[in-house]
């Protein structure tokens, strides 16, 4: 019975297959007739045009001509574009044309109707009924949601009902069915024990057809302007918002472009880490970013903005002094929306006094010193916002320059250095008098008019980038403006501890022309807002991976820079990393946003990792108790006493040997800091092929690698050895994240090498959750 069952799909897995290869061959012909079009579109796109400049009615008629060419001409490369995706998702759906199939029986229709479920949808030869459906059309998201048994989806008209009657799961490959099971409510453990059992690969895999029910929930969510996903380690959160983001693009394709969206992933290694899912979905990628980045490029090369991991870097290898105890109350207080109340306050006193200017400078020569704009400023009605005062400034200034160009450019130098203008330069100069020339005949003064016009392209050129500067309103002194804040005498109740040290270092910092990285974000807060800079439009979702190491700050700043945009905001507590972000509010916070547009879903359920892995590493965080390991069963995380360096450099080897017997492709060597991790280099690099990873490397191999912690967020690898889990390494608070972190990377096999006493950490893991061993065994 079984095997007939499976004879049938079979064949008609070959059916669709052979429809799928008809559907190829034909676009593929089309689509050469396409591209041949488009070609001969461009050689001849000036034949069909008529060209005819005499008069004004000709001039538009030559206008509507060359446009209509060059729309017929974009049409055709749309059309192509399209077919060679539709090619793409054919060819993908001829190898594995569907993973599911539900059948359902709506509520008052005598029969099931069988409905195969894939990832792109395809209609039969006839263009009349569903062979696949798309996994993120409405009737697909049954699938997800239901065992067999009453079930319902929301299509277009409304609600519809009915009863399951069967839930088929399938794997097919090169067009053969290789696993096919009929599967209760959640979707095939049997197949999401084989996918999670297999190799950790160098790019995240598509989870499309073991979507959870409650993953399936955030995928699919279009209610909600902020949606908050709180989720274990492990528990698919990136994962699910790369199908939420292939599903907005499905759901919306009307109006929604994958260059809508922005990604804010973690670090540059993430980035390449999960390149590959939506393509593998058929969906062009995201534009991504780091938040570092993004805040860089809009900063400017005006300051050095300090790399966020060399700040977490600083604050993990700084001795525990009052130095260190400073620079972490300033980097939390940075981040707080107490001080952004506080700059708020201070843009409000610039209003009657405290704005710090530049002087306009050209050549040694000021044409207007800083002390002037500032008269002119204050003379200005205070009741004015800062930013229509700072407009008429601009104005004001701009009119000066003019003058002062006016008069500067019979200055000798300039004549001077007209003579080392282009021979272009002469040539549209000559074009111009020509020009000139049709309306009067008086060619007296030519010779005048010529070096005026030279002159007048000297000196527009020598101003061009003082007068751009003028216009963006780069007279005010920002730096200087923003480091007044911190000679301001602030009440007690709103400075946090250490306020007098915080003040003392950041102007320090400011002077050098450095801007820290928690001061990077308040930073452009002032300047944005006196500037009026106006927010991206052209973004409609932002996705913010590792969530939880943004701040309340930072959030309310991308609000501000995309204000029309919906967000999904994804992270874990217990994997803050940064200062700013421990014990205190962050982008998960639900208060931060208004309650009528926000929601948020928890994960609990953590895929990743081996059962016995999670047990041992959510013994260690708060709420831990909460987290779901997958039923996945391997071997206990081994605890090894190492007495000095070369016991720990034979283990590590030992380890490697033995992964690689288990064909283990990638294994990492955790290390808290690059300073660790460079440490743990230098031993080893002799020993074995291994390679480090730093903030620039940008993608990984296969192997063996060595990686900071803060780096190999969001990444995992089939084993993972924490180089130092002694007390002295991991014993403080802050440090209790990092080493979560670091061991919910593993998914097979997890060592940890500790020597001297362990971190208090290990102490709260019941017995039965390790092994413990030393280097003889
Ligand atoms: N429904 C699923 N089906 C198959 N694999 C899944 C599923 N959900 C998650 N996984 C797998 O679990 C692993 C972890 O997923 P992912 O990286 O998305 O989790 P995360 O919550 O972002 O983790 P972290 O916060 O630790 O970085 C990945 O290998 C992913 O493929």
């Amino acid at each position: 019975m079984v095997q007939d069952e499976r004879r049938q799909e079979q064949e008609r897995v070959n059916e669709v297959v052979a429809i799928i290869g008809e559907k190829i061959e034909k676009i593929t012909g089309k689509k050469s007739n396409v591209k041949q079009g488009i070609v001969d579109l461009r050689k001849n796109f000036w034949d069909d045009v008529t060209v005819n400049l005499d008069e004004n009615d000709d001039v538009y008629e030559t206008q509507a001509s060359i446009k209509q060419q060059a729309e017929l001409l974009s049409e055709r490369e749309r059309r192509h574009g399209q077919m060679s995706k539709e090619l793409k998702t054919l060819s993908r759906l001829q190898d594995a044309p569907y993973f599911g199939r539900i059948d359902f029986r709506e509520e008052d229709e005598q029969n099931a109707e069988p409905l195969y479920i894939g990832i792109g949808s395809l209609m039969d030869a006839k263009n009349e009924d569903f062979l696949i459906y798309d996994w993120r059309a409405p009737v697909a998201s049954m699938y997800y949601d239901y065992a067999p048994g009453p079930a319902r989806y929301m299509s277009l008209d409304g609600e519809v009902h009915g009863e399951m009657t069967l839930k088929r799961q399938f794997i097919i490959r090169a067009g053969k069915i290789r696993g096919m099971f009929d599967t209760g409510l959640t979707i095939g453990d049997a197949l999401l024990q084989s996918v999670l059992g297999g190799k950790a690969s160098l790019q995240m895999k598509s989870i499309v057809s073991t979507i959870q029910k409650e993953q399936n929930q955030i995928i699919r969510n279009e209610t909600d302007r902020y949606l908050i996903v709180q989720g274990a380690a492990g528990s698919g959160k990136t994962s699910a918002a790369l199908q939420r983001v292939a599903f907005l693009l499905y759901r919306y394709r009307k109006t929604l472009r994958s260059d809508n969206m922005l990604l804010f992933s973690p670090n540059p290694l993430f980035s390449s880490f999960i390149s590959s899912v939506l393509p593998e979905l058929g969906e062009e990628n995201v534009v991504q970013t780091t938040f570092k980045d993004f805040i860089e490029e809009r900063i400017g090369d005006e300051l050095q903005v300090e790399n966020p991991f060399d700040q977490t870097e600083a604050c993990l290898t700084m001795e525990d002094n009052e130095r260190l105890n400073t620079r972490i109350a300033g980097i939390r207080f940075k981040a707080s929306l107490g001080y952004r109340n506080m700059i708020d306050q201070w843009l409000e006193h610039l209003k009657s006094e405290g704005m710090i200017f530049r002087d306009i400078t050209f050549r040694d020569k000021i044409i207007v010193s800083s002390d002037e704009i500032s008269k002119f400023f204050y003379a200005l009605p205070e009741t004015q916002s800062l930013l229509s005062r700072l407009e008429q400034v601009r104005d004001w200034l701009l009119r000066r320059m003019a003058v002062f160009s006016k008069r500067e450019r019979q200055e000798d130098w300039v004549l001077e250095e007209a003579g080392l203008l282009d021979k272009s330069d002469y040539q549209s100069i000559f074009d111009k008098l020509q020009q000139e020339k049709r309306f009067s005949e008086d060619t007296f003064d030519d010779y005048d008019r010529e070096e005026l016009l030279l002159r007048k392209i000297v000196m527009n050129r020598r101003m061009k980038k003082q007068r751009r500067r003028v216009k963006q309103l780069e007279f005010v002194n920002f730096q200087k403006v923003y480091s007044e804040i911190f000679y301001q005498p602030f009440s007690d109740a709103e400075t946090p501890e250490h306020w007098p040290e915080i003040c003392r270092a950041t102007r320090m910092r400011f002077e050098e022309g450095d801007c820290p990285w928690e001061d990077a974000v308040p930073y452009l807060y002032m300047k944005e807002k006196m500037q009026g800079r106006k927010g991206n439009q052209e973004i409609r979702h932002l996705i913010i991976d590792e969530a939880q190491d943004y701040s309340p700050t930072q959030l309310a700043y991308l609000k501000a820079a995309f204000p029309r945009c919906r967000m999904t905001i994804l992270g874990d507590m217990n994997q803050a990393i940064y200062m700013q972000s421990l014990e205190q509010d962050t982008m998960l916070s639900e208060h931060l946003y208004n309650p009528e547009e926000v929601k948020k879903l928890t994960l609990l359920r953590s895929y990743r990792s081996t059962k016995e892995i999670m047990n041992f590493a959510r013994a260690m965080v708060n709420g831990g108790d909460q987290i779901e390991p997958f039923e996945r069963s391997g071997k206990l995380p081994e605890w090894i006493d190492a007495a000095n360096e070369k016991d720990k450099v034979s283990i590590i080897l030992d380890k490697l040997t033995a992964f690689k017997k288990n064909g283990f492709e990638t294994f990492a060597l955790i290390g808290k800091t690059m300073k660790e991790c460079r440490e743990a280099f230098r031993l080893l690099k002799d020993h074995t092929d291994v390679k480090l990873i730093t903030q620039e490397t940008y993608q990984f191999d296969k192997g063996f690698i060595i990686i900071p912690t803060y780096l190999a967020k969001g990444i995992e690898f089939d084993a993972a050895i924490i180089y130092d889990a002694s007390a002295g390494n991991y014993c403080r608070e802050r440090e209790r994240t990092l080493f979560y972190t670091a061991c919910t990377r593993a998914m097979h096999e997890l060592v940890l090498l500790s020597s001297g006493e362990v971190s208090p950490f290990l102490n709260l893991i019941p017995d039965a959750c390790y092994l413990r061993t030393s280097v003889d065994g």
